[in-house]
């Protein structure tokens, strides 16, 4: 039996233990709160995030971290993406030698630019093959109601992505594939989101599937762009945990990012979009990342411009699709 540590008890985090526990590995989750852990553990539910689904009995809930991460061989980080720094600190002389830290989140730091497997090495002072990414067209909800789905296990060290894999492989529920290509499939992640809050805003506009098509194929040529510039592999964007998450994303009424743009879109003020939601929208902060990553290594990202200036600038929706078609014409293989 594998000893897995699951930090992070919202949406995914949760969900991916209940995956983890189903294929037979000894789990702990861990959130903040005594008394979220103690429901868990008394009701096998999480009434918060995943109301009316039942968890494994096996799956034990603390909010003791170094209860969670005594003799675990690997550790899941799925927390929202800008508190990972300041919680991994803390958690860090917990964590057992040899373990592989697996990263579940999908937003670039802020100030940084750094992707999560970057944060994680640099805070835990772990070499890259002990750090693995899980990435895919994986929205909880959808997963927690058994419905089945596929991902990618990244970690440049194929056999380290491989014992993960057989980890998580849960058929006929949870299908992951491997990908030594952990920019990519990290990338995939992040970018996905603030094309996301794109499409929803056209969508809150008013607008149809050619918008969102249009946005949904250009957003994927950005994230290629973006990725190929930091030395991915451009077959990854073609994957699973590239254009198959960015369909799921922008397609999605559950998506946390689209809907948040879909307000917009249709009026609302930011403040009063962030006061409705309730989970955690990764590309509301990311947007700004990404933009900082891309102009550091001078790769165009127009989709991911107006985003930016939508949510954090006070750009409008009607001037962002101005903005964006009124671009110099260009043929279709420009910078991919
Ligand atoms: N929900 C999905 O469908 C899904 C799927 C794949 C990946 N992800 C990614 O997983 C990550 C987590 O998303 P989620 O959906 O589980 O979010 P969520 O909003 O459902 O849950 C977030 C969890 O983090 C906790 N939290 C909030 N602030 C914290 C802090 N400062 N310190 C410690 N814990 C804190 C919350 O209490 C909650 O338990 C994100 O990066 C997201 O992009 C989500
Ligand atoms: O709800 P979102 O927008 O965070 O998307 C959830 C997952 O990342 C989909 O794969």
């Amino acid at each position: 039996m594998t000893k897995v540590a699951v930090f992070g008890a919202g949406s995914w985090g949760t969900t991916f233990a209940m995956i983890l526990a189903e294929a037979g590995n000894e789990v702990t989750l861990w959130g903040r709160r005594p008394d979220q852990a103690e429901v868990i553990n008394r009701t096998h539910e999480n009434p918060e995030y995943l109301p009316g689904v039942r968890l494994p009995s096996s799956l034990r809930a603390t909010s003791d971290p170094e209860r969670a991460l005594h003799g675990a061989e690997f550790v899941v980080l799925c927390v929202p993406s800008q508190t990972l720094r300041h919680n991994l600190t803390a958690w860090r002389e917990h964590i057992p030698p040899g373990a592989v830290l697996v990263n579940l989140m999908k937003g670039i730091e802020l100030g940084t630019a750094k992707r999560m497997s970057e944060v994680i090495r640099e805070v835990a002072g772990v070499p890259e093959e002990r750090v693995a990414v899980v990435s895919g067209p994986n929205l909880a909800k959808e997963i927690a109601q058994r419905q089945p789905a596929a991902t990618v296990v990244a970690c440049t060290d194929e056999s380290v992505a491989e014992k993960l894999q057989a980890v998580c492989h849960l058929p006929p529920w949870f299908r992951p594939y491997t990908n030594p290509d952990v920019v990519g499939v990290e990338l995939g992640g992040a970018v996905k989101n603030v094309i996301a809050l794109a499409v929803g805003v056209s969508a809150g506009m008013g607008m149809g599937d050619n918008v969102s098509a249009m946005l949904i194929t250009r957003g994927l040529a950005e994230m290629q762009r973006l990725g190929v510039a930091l030395g991915a592999d451009p077959h990854t964007f073609a994957g699973l945990a590239g254009m198959g998450d960015l369909v799921a994303t922008c397609n999605s009424p559950l998506s946390r990012n689209r809907t948040f743009g879909e307000n917009l879109g249709r009026g609302m003020t930011l403040a009063e979009v962030v006061a409705a939601t309730k989970q955690t929208a990764e590309g509301v902060k990311s947007c700004e990342s990404v933009l900082a990553l891309a102009r550091k290594h001078d790769v165009e990202m127009p989709i991911t411009e107006v985003v930016v200036g939508v949510v954090h600038d006070g750009m409008s929706p009607a001037e962002a699709g101005m903005l964006l078609m009124s671009r110099s014409p260009k043929p279709e293989r420009y910078g991919v």
